[in-house]
């Protein structure tokens, strides 16, 4: 595993127009090449925040990021070039179907339709989604359409791949198959930044685990090692409500 950290994260503070409290506050992180980085924390807690500014789709309000050694304020389109990203919100065209989606995604990467027909085949396939591939979106079930999203994100083969909730709402079966295709991509190299409110799934999958609280930072470990050092924790959920509470964060 290469050492240097991928991502720097120094200083994050987001405050959204209009807000009265700050949903980042003062982040710092660093991010290793190789990592399956896990992104924990109750709803409202910063996640899709943070995962927003490192992708380059809103500006934190201070603080510095850098990705692959480059600044991300003045080398944004070059650092989108290389990195995937898997919404929470399904970026797919509904009356498309799902390899007209996937070519379309993949033309965005400047990528021809030569070179992508056999890579949409074999994610297609490796995702179960084969048989389906030419019929349209709007008939799938949410599984099949999170299998979809998370092509669209990985066509371009990106070095670091940014998955804002990727097994939401989705059968164990569907889940299973996101898994294991994030453990492959994984294997052959690619850093996955993810989040998540499935701690079971995040214990299995990540390398490292952040836990996110009131816009802050307020755990960083591998699970193994944030279940031994917290009293009584059986598992990284134990970890998770005694950090973070019991007490339910709901907003509007
Ligand atoms: N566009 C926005 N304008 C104003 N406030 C926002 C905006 N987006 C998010 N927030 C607020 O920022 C805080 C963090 O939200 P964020 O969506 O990053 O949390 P999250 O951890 O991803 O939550 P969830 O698990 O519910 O998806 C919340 O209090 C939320 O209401």
């Amino acid at each position: 595993m290469d050492q240097n950290p991928l991502i720097q994260i120094k200083n994050i503070s987001k405050q959204y127009k209009g807000a009265t409290f700050l949903s980042l506050d003062n982040v710092n992180l660093e991010i290793k090449s190789g990592e399956v980085y896990g992104l924990l924390g109750p709803n409202g807690a910063g996640k899709t925040t943070l995962i927003s500014i490192l992708c380059g789709l809103i500006k934190p309000s201070s603080g510095d990021v850098s990705i692959f050694g480059k600044d991300l304020k003045q080398e944004t389109k070059e650092i989108q070039k290389e990195i995937g990203v898997v919404p929470q919100e399904y970026a797919l065209y509904p009356k498309l179907t799902a390899r007209e989606n996937l070519f379309y995604f993949g033309s965005m990467f400047g990528m021809t339709k030569a070179q992508l027909k056999p890579i949409i085949s074999s994610h297609l396939e490796a995702l179960g989604l084969l048989p389906f591939a030419d019929k349209k979106i709007k008939t799938f079930s949410g599984g099949m359409k999170r299998r979809v999203n998370l092509i669209a994100g990985i066509l371009h083969d990106p070095k670091l791949l940014f998955l804002d909730e990727p097994t939401v709402g989705v059968d164990v079966q569907s889940k299973q198959a996101i898994t294991t295709k994030l453990k492959e991509l994984n294997d052959v190299g690619t850093t996955i930044i993810y989040t998540s409110h499935h701690l079971r799934e995040a214990q299995d999958l990540c390398s490292l685990v952040g836990i996110i609280d009131s816009g802050k930072i307020i755990a960083e470990n591998t699970p193994a090692k944030l279940i031994s050092e917290t009293k009584d924790a059986r598992n990284l959920e134990d970890v998770f409500i005694e950090l973070t509470g019991r007490e339910l964060r709901d907003y509007a």
